[in-house]
């Protein structure tokens, strides 16, 4: 199985920070920061979230900044969340991001922030959905109602879903982001922006999974991944060292964004960059 870098997208730049705290607090402030630039010249801002520890934690860390009261904030009216993989779970499952998310960051900026609780778009539930495939048909047509006119322009062909302003990643041990995992079919879907995952490695959660292809993470502005601990040093070197012509035994390899890719890595994760 042939899988490419696109070398149409931004290379990766890597930043290296003490530990997940700075990791996290890092991702939050400029995230913040650049929601509020883009609403100066657009009149909508998505951002597509990532569960995991690390996805998670920058979350926490962005109701802490809010919480605080002395950063700029965006207007949460015209700011949307949506997701680059979840588990088909029921509604409200402790394994779903979407409840992860809204436990660490969403329900506040709903209940105290303005954010309007339709700007928040969850991946399908297995009660919304009884197989991946149409949960990750569903989300397609989510992300197609909030499409600029003519879509956005991918790898291969345009796809019809908003263009994200960040898309966050994280990396898991084998070197998966979003449901993207080594090996897998998921891996060559092309001209849509999900796919559906029927068989997520065991050791790595629930197999049930909706996920963005690869072809949606290369239409985001910015990708930015958050890679944290001694668990993750191998698969962050090689992926920051994969062969462009065949990414397919590390997709994170591919965790590219348009115009900005970073990795934000910390030092345990980081043990391993030297090689590069
Ligand atoms: O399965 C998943 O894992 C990745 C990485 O999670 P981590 O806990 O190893 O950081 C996550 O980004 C993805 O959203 C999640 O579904």
């Amino acid at each position: 199985m042939g899988i490419r870098i696109n070398t149409h997208t931004a290379d990766p730049q890597v930043e290296i920070f003490e530990d997940r705290r700075a990791v996290t607090e890092a991702i939050a402030e400029k995230l913040l920061r650049v929601l509020t630039e883009a609403l100066e010249t657009r009149t909508t801002a998505h951002i597509s979230l990532t569960g995991g520890g690390a996805g998670i934690a920058v979350l926490k860390a962005v109701k802490d900044l809010v919480g605080r009261g002395n950063t700029s904030v965006p207007d949460w009216t015209a700011v949307h969340f949506w997701w680059g993989d979840e588990r088909l779970l029921p509604r409200g499952d402790a394994e779903r991001n979407e409840t992860q998310a809204r436990d660490a960051l969403l329900d506040t900026l709903v209940a105290d922030h303005g954010l309007p609780e339709q700007n928040i778009h969850p991946m399908p539930t297995s009660e919304d959905a009884a197989h991946p495939t149409a949960g990750a048909e569903m989300y397609a047509q989510a992300l197609e109602s909030f499409a600029p006119e003519g879509g956005v322009p991918g790898p291969h062909g345009n796809l019809n879903m908003p263009v994200f302003e960040v898309m966050l990643l994280g990396v898991g041990p084998d070197g998966h982001i979003n449901s993207l995992f080594p090996g897998k079919e998921s891996l060559t879907v092309v001209g849509h922006s999900t796919t559906g995952e029927d068989d997520a490695p065991q050791e790595l959660g629930p197999p049930l999974r909706v996920t963005m292809t690869f072809d949606s993470i290369h239409t985001a502005r910015r990708v930015w991944t958050a890679v944290t601990g001694s668990d993750k040093a191998e698969a962050a070197a090689q992926a920051l060292n994969a062969d462009p012509k065949d990414v397919s035994g590390v997709p994170a390899a591919n965790a590219r964004g348009a115009h900005e890719t970073i990795w934000h890595v910390d030092h345990a994760a980081a043990e391993q960059l030297q090689q590069r």
